[in-house]
């Protein structure tokens, strides 16, 4: 606070307005340039106005937040007089509200804003050391339970010190749980970092981006080509990727791409020398790889680094049995008589490699018998091995021989479903701490004798890593997937790159099973994989139809749908609208509004929660957004709400939701309300690995910068029983004709094929793999 008051003395003897933001009137992201309107509080120019135009390079600012902005006075012709912001702070809550929303903030239960409001009134500025000093201050404020008294004196105390940081951050719109983890990495010395390099932030704090270090440097006026800016841009840049799936930027693109970040209008620019000198900074730190001409971020680095050196030990190593040809016919043909049924000729070729391979990728669209080829291999293993297949016959120290896995518990499930045997996600399979650790590792491997992966497209180069370092050389190894559904969400694309390099053996199933018990969904699948999907295509069948409608009628379609087949007696949750983006006007927000007001309508005995825009109610279906694995949940898990408590209704003292998902029940409080989101309409990203008994997808034109063929295929293939199209079959068309124009960064195919990867290090056993967001 101390150190506000007396930028606000040095700041004041220059030029200022100090005012409240009416409105934002425009804002250009490219170059920054805003006008908004502000109501004036104080101005030592000669300006005796209520409101003021502003403009200039400066991001949106926050509605009712005070400021203070320091520029010069300009007369435009057509709109008269304006201030020219050449730069500006927003100004500290007064320390009363500061106060006020510190305590009744989240990180302290139970205490809300009119509580707050009569502590300090009580108590006065002073309340928090008042308080620290003697805990029977509190007593005399009026309406505050002992119990909630003795809790908040205990919370203070924990979080001595961390109330002038919070203030400060907040003025430039940090928010609490940002705060905290900036709070940690910097201890006491958070303000003065602020100050004087903020970029630090974006090395050393998750979460915290470049822009908002650009911003807090503004205001201190640090100059534009400073190098921990250039570096923090740099590593903004390649954090970026990510997200677009890349494992590595080559370096004339990641410096191309900084160069247009950092030279927005900035005077002088920043050369290309500047820049490629802090890229090899970036690289001496370590907090880059540069290999020939590529960049990488470590872990990605080390990622694609470790799957090849794991790949070649795997492979490498000794297949615990070798069956002769006569050996292997004859198992086969035993089981074709137990299941009667007769493999075809790819899927007997499937099992007679699988079983021959140390490691093999199994391939094909829906219903070519991925699942029959799965469950002969492990017949046949077990025959000719003389295993049993059921799990209890194993005890203590005699592991199970087959592990099964897969990247999502639905998918996981679906195995579960088909063979009877035990099956879990990858994650779980491999000990996941939830944040950072695995406890299966190169050390401790994991147990049991054949590996089947189903689902492999979904995995990414980091999870890749970990699963191969955790399987012991004698381990044989299936990998199951649909090389035509999207890849995964993570970096890479491994399933690609693995049958690219051919380095391995892989069978693709081709001939279709299903189509023959007359699936039209299975049929237009693979119309879609072949490109020979047409109007034709899109006729109505036993288990498939495309309504035609326009957009301002899409809703009320979907709506009328899905309460169709509610009305039939499907259960909520496998009835599934699948839509491409979130925001549009009939985007997926909109949708589950919609849907939300029909399907689960607000009742007055029915309890409802408001949180930021979204309302749940009792009996929503509901998706989890982020993996909370001391709770069992994941990203992309779908619920269903059980409960809602209020307040006084709990012994934590705050509102909060209860989603019972598959037989197990997570409780929210109001403050983790934000990793729900309704989940009558998901994305389709979201819905990897899962199958619906009805999938609902409406395609309209709006979606189109969206639409592609391997994210159609993927939408369509999550249906098990019915698939409805709506919208118009025109953008369909085009959206299947549109191929991934953004091909993936990766090296992986080449390093297969022909690379020594340097030796592990012991950097790279530590370094951590940021898994959050998976
Ligand atoms: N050789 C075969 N003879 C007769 N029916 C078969 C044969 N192979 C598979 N099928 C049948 O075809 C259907 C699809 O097979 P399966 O479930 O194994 O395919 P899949 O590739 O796993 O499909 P999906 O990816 O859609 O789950 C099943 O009903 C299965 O019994």
């Amino acid at each position: 606070m101390e150190q506000q008051s007396l930028l606000s003395e040095l700041e004041e003897e220059k030029p200022y307005v100090k005012g409240d933001l009416n409105r934002m009137i425009f804002h250009n992201d490219v170059e920054h340039f805003s006008i908004a309107s502000i109501f004036v509080r104080d101005t030592n120019e000669a300006f005796n106005e209520k409101s003021l135009v502003i403009k200039g390079h400066f991001s949106p600012l926050q509605e009712g937040e005070t400021y203070l902005f320091h520029g010069t006075f300009q007369t435009h012709q057509k709109f008269g007089l304006q201030y020219e912001v050449s730069s500006y702070q927003r100004l500290l809550p007064e320390t009363r509200d500061g106060l006020i929303m510190y305590l009744s903030s989240e990180l302290f239960q139970g205490i809300g804003q009119k509580t707050a409001e009569r502590i300090v009134d009580h108590l006065g500025e002073s309340a928090i050391s008042t308080i620290l000093k003697d805990r029977n201050a509190l007593d005399s404020v009026p309406k505050l339970p002992e119990a909630k008294a003795d809790k908040l004196y205990q919370d203070l105390k924990e979080h001595q010190g961390f109330e002038h940081v919070m203030i400060q951050l907040s003025q430039y719109g940090v928010g609490l749980k940002l705060s905290q983890k900036i709070y940690e990495a910097f201890k006491d010395q958070t303000l003065g970092i602020l100050q004087e390099d903020p970029y630090q932030l974006v090395f050393k704090v998750e979460g915290f981006g470049f822009h908002r270090a650009d911003e807090i440097a503004n205001m201190q006026k640090l100059s534009h080509d400073h190098p921990t800016r250039i570096r923090a841009a740099c590593l903004f840049i390649m954090q970026q990727s990510l997200s677009e799936g890349h494992v590595y930027l080559p370096t004339e693109e990641c410096l191309l791409q900084v160069e247009r970040l950092l030279n927005n209008g900035s005077n002088p620019e920043i050369t290309f020398q500047q820049l490629s000198e802090q890229l090899i900074q970036l690289g001496e730190d370590k907090h880059v790889y540069v290999e020939e001409e590529r960049v990488y971020l470590p872990s990605l680095y080390f990622a694609e680094n470790g799957v090849v050196r794991q790949l070649g030990r795997i492979l490498g190593g000794e297949l615990a049995t070798e069956y002769t040809q006569a050996e292997l016919m004859k198992m086969i043909g035993e089981i074709e008589e137990e299941e009667a049924m007769s493999y075809g000729e790819d899927q007997f070729n499937a099992i007679e490699k699988a079983l021959h391979s140390k490691m093999m990728i199994l391939t094909g669209g829906p219903g070519t018998g991925k699942t029959t080829v799965i469950k002969g291999i492990i017949h046949a293993f077990s025959k000719l091995n003389q295993h049993s297949i059921h799990p209890e016959d194993y005890g203590q120290g005699d592991p199970f021989p087959f592990v099964l896995a897969a990247p999502t518990g639905r998918a996981a499930k679906r195995i579960t479903e088909s063979t009877g045997l035990p099956a879990s996600t990858i994650h779980r399979l491999l000990g996941w701490d939830g944040h950072t650790s695995f406890e299966k590792n190169q050390n401790n491997q994991l147990e049991g004798k054949f590996l089947i992966v189903d689902e492999f497209s979904m995995v990414d180069v980091w999870l890749a890593n970990q699963l191969f370092r955790a399987v012991p050389s004698e381990m044989q190894i299936l990998l199951v997937g649909d090389e035509d559904q999207l890849p995964s969400v993570g970096p890479g694309q491994v399933l690609a790159d693995l049958l690219a390099s051919r380095q391995l053996p892989a069978v693709n199933l081709t001939e279709v099973y299903r189509q023959k018990e007359g699936s039209k969904i299975i049929q237009l699948a693979h119309e879609i994989k072949n490109d020979q999907c047409t109007l034709q295509s899109l006729l109505k069948g036993d288990d498939f139809n495309f309504i035609q409608a326009g957009e301002q009628q899409l809703i009320d379609l979907v709506i009328q749908i899905m309460k169709k087949a509610l009305d039939k007696g499907i259960e909520l949750r496998e009835v599934q609208v699948l839509a491409p983006m979130y925001r549009t006007d009939v985007g997926i927000h909109q949708l589950n509004k919609e849907i939300q007001k029909v399907v689960n309508p607000s009742k007055k005995q029915k309890r409802d929660l408001t949180f930021k825009d979204n309302t749940f109610r009792k009996g929503d279906k509901v998706i989890q957004l982020v993996n909370q694995p001391e709770d069992g949940v994941y990203n992309g898990d779908i619920g269903e709400v059980a409960a809602i408590f209020r307040e006084e209704e709990n012994i934590d003292g705050v509102e909060q939701v209860v989603v019972e998902f598959d037989n197990k029940e997570v409780v929210y409080p109001k403050k983790d309300v934000s990793n729900l989101m309704l989940a009558y309409c998901t994305s389709i990203h979201k819905s990897q690995g899962s199958e619906f008994s009805i999938v609902i997808l409406p395609v309209v034109r709006s979606y189109r910068r969206m639409l592609r063929k391997n994210l159609l295929y993927t939408a369509i293939t999550r249906a098990k029983d019915s698939l409805i199209l709506c919208g118009d079959p025109h953008a369909f068309l085009e959206g299947i004709q549109t191929t991934e124009t953004n091909l993936r960064y990766t090296q992986l195919t080449e390093k297969l094929q022909n690379e020594e990867v340097p030796e592990e290090t012991e950097e790279e056993d530590e370094e951590l793999s940021p898994y959050d967001f998976m």
